[in-house]
């Protein structure tokens, strides 16, 4: 479970996010949907313990893990994977899995994903194992991103548009994955420009404007009349400022 109250952050003395309340429990997607500016990354990046917040919370299964560095909130169970997913262009899939994998002991989160695990997860991955990232494509690199952050054996997923920039097929195919995670127990939250992707699989749709909420849905609401949705984010500005 992931518990966010009042959380404030942003970049040399302005502020980007204005005092967020969001929770996302144990094996449930929240999608988290605004323009470009809204301060989607900002806030995932906040989370992840990548930029340190001003003001308010971050808990995690119940712990307050705020301000905590992003090193250590990896090992607390919190797996980032980030906006244009970041593969090394000169390493192959099992060099990146190798590299992301640490033996975890028992971290108490059921049982650890290993290299073995992830590439059963994901079979076109396994096909792939020997290529080197430069060589893999969008989708391609997107999963492996992926992969790294389950390596963690994350309690609690943070995605940074997960599917930008891919073929429909592939969305779908994203979309089954983060739904399976979810599934497994993993609080996912997945921020986007996307309606249709948060629509698909969240069990909650929050709309971010200029760095604060402005709509709340429910997810299944949303998936039977998706209208409220698109109209939320047509009336929110599409620039942030702070
Ligand atoms: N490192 C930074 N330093 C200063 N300002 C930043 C930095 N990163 C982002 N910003 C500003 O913070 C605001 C929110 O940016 P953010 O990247 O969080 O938005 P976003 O919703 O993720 O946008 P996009 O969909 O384009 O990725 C923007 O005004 C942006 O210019």
């Amino acid at each position: 479970m992931l518990e966010l109250s009042g959380l404030t952050a942003g970049y040399d003395g302005g502020t980007v996010l204005h005092g967020l309340d969001l929770t996302v429990p144990a094996g449930t997607v929240h999608a988290v949907v605004g323009h470009n500016g809204a301060g989607k990354s900002t806030l995932v990046h906040t989370v992840a313990g990548l930029l340190r917040p001003t003001a308010g919370s971050v808990r995690v299964n119940g712990t307050d893990v705020t301000g905590r560095p992003a090193h250590r909130l990896a090992r607390t169970g919190v797996g980032l994977v980030p906006q244009g997913r970041r593969v090394f262009a000169g390493l192959t899939v099992d060099e990146h899995l190798r590299l992301s994998y640490r033996p975890p002991g028992d971290t108490g989160r059921g049982p650890a994903w290993t290299p073995d695990r992830v590439l059963e997860l994901l079979p076109r991955l396994a096909e792939r194992r020997t290529n080197r990232g430069a060589d893999l494509s969008g989708g391609e690199q997107q999963m492996l991103a992926l992969a790294r952050a389950l390596l963690g054996t994350p309690r609690v997923l943070l995605l940074d548009e997960p599917t930008e920039g891919l073929a429909p097929v592939l969305v779908r195919q994203i979309h089954e994955l983060i739904v399976t995670l979810a599934e497994d127990g993993i609080a996912v939250l997945l921020v986007s420009p996307s309606p249709a992707l948060a629509a698909s699989c969240a069990a909650d749709v929050t709309v971010l404007t200029s760095g604060r909420v402005t709509e709340r849905f429910d997810g299944a609401a949303v998936r039977a009349d998706p209208s409220a949705l698109h109209h939320a984010l047509a009336l929110a500005p599409a620039r942030a400022a702070s």
